[in-house]
């Protein structure tokens, strides 16, 4: 008998009035964020990426048109290009991506947050959607310590099917091999969340503190996507929107102090406008001089902000003219996003602990 059997069966024979079957058994809390390779060797970008952009929640051209494109010409080269731009932000001390560095602290922090809260019967841990640790190793972790009930947290404050349903795709399958399933409950998105609005408008407020001169304007950016998914009902972009306008409002500024952009484009198609890149020069060029970018659809820092915007960006900024650039760090480990996603996760786990 497994230690999950064995503690039911245990608790299954508590007599009335004492907990219900299964109630002490440990209640699980996983995080997932999109992912990261191995390594930044060829093959460990081959296999991330091809993972990555076989997803047809990401890339969803019919499978007879993209999987050549992607197997010949795709993963011929980014491998290389992508696997350069890895190097320049790798962990070396610990062998691993930013974003693998960081959400390991972000769940470290959580699970030390929720501890203090509900005490030691939440368990929490973190997977990706892609690469490892997989989202089916940590379920499996987790109903192996006798998960009854788990909270699945994506960790994109926007949605996006790209990141969230895709995350979600992936639990609901991994499930899908299990003969007794767990209760899952997935977290909605926390786009207009006021803890999490208040964590970015303290990082603005920070930021803009340790500056001589106050910027001339702050751009938001956020990861883009195919304007056509947005056209076909993803929300993310009414979201992203709602985001700054919310920043805005909590920070008490005009609608000239904060822009909204959309950075990463990837493929032929167009996507949501105006670009990043592009904007940012255009800034530079009508005479802002001094601009701070924020990235509020990253829950941690990873290639697209420690590499994207800290390199291509600024340059087209600089390279226009503009002067100053300051870039804003993700929310990451900051104690008012542990304390916003604690108390999303809280609200979720009503009536579980
Ligand atoms: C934060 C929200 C994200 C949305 C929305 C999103 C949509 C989306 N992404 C691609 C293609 C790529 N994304 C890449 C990296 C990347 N994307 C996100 C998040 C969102 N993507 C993150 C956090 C990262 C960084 C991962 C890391 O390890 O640091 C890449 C780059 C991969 C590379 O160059 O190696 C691509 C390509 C599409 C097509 C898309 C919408 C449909
Ligand atoms: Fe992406
Ligand atoms: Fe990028």
């Amino acid at each position: 008998m497994s230690e999950a059997q064995r503690r039911e069966t245990a608790s299954d024979e508590i007599p009335a009035g004492h907990p219900v079957p299964g109630r002490s058994a440990p209640v699980g809390v996983l995080l997932a964020n999109l992912g990261t390779p191995d390594g930044y060797d060829y093959w460990s970008m081959r296999r991330y990426l091809n993972e990555f952009l076989s997803d047809k929640r990401v890339i969803d051209y019919p499978s007879w048109k993209w999987q050549p494109i992607l197997q010949t010409v795709i993963l011929g080269k980014r491998p290389f290009s992508s696997g350069a731009n890895y190097k320049l932000i790798w962990n070396e001390e610990l062998n691993e991506s930013p974003l693998m560095t960081i959400t390991k602290a972000q769940t470290a922090a959580i699970g030390a947050a929720l501890t203090e809260r509900f005490g030691d019967r939440v368990m929490v841990d973190f997977c990706m959607r892609y690469g490892n640790p997989s989202t089916e190793s940590v379920l499996r972790r987790m109903i192996d310590a006798g998960c009854r009930r788990i909270v699945f947290l994506p960790l994109y404050p926007q949605y996006a099917g790209a990141t969230v349903a895709t995350a979600n795709d992936q639990i609901f399958r991994a499930l899908m091999k299990e003969k007794r399933q767990p209760s899952l409950r997935v977290v909605p998105e926390y786009f207009d969340h006021p803890l999490y609005i208040q964590a970015l408008a303290g990082s603005v407020r920070r930021a803009y503190e340790a500056l001589d001169q106050r910027p001339d304007v702050l751009v938001a950016s956020y990861h883009g996507m195919p304007k056509r998914y947005v056209e076909e009902g993803d929300p993310y972009y009414c979201q992203c929107r709602k985001t700054t306008r919310l920043l805005r409002e909590s920070l008490g500024w005009n609608e000239a102090d904060i822009d909204t952009s959309f950075q990463s484009v990837f493929g032929p198609e167009e996507w949501l406008r105006p670009y990043t890149v592009e904007h940012v020069a255009e800034l530079a060029k009508q005479g802002k001089k001094r601009i701070a970018v924020i990235a509020p659809a990253f829950s941690a820092d990873c290639i697209e902000t420690l590499e994207e915007i800290q390199g291509e960006i600024q340059e087209a900024f600089l390279h226009a003219g503009g002067e100053s650039f300051t870039y804003i760090p993700c929310l990451n480990d900051d104690p008012a996003h542990i304390a916003a996603l604690t108390e999303v996760l809280s609200d979720n786990l009503a009536g579980w602990l």
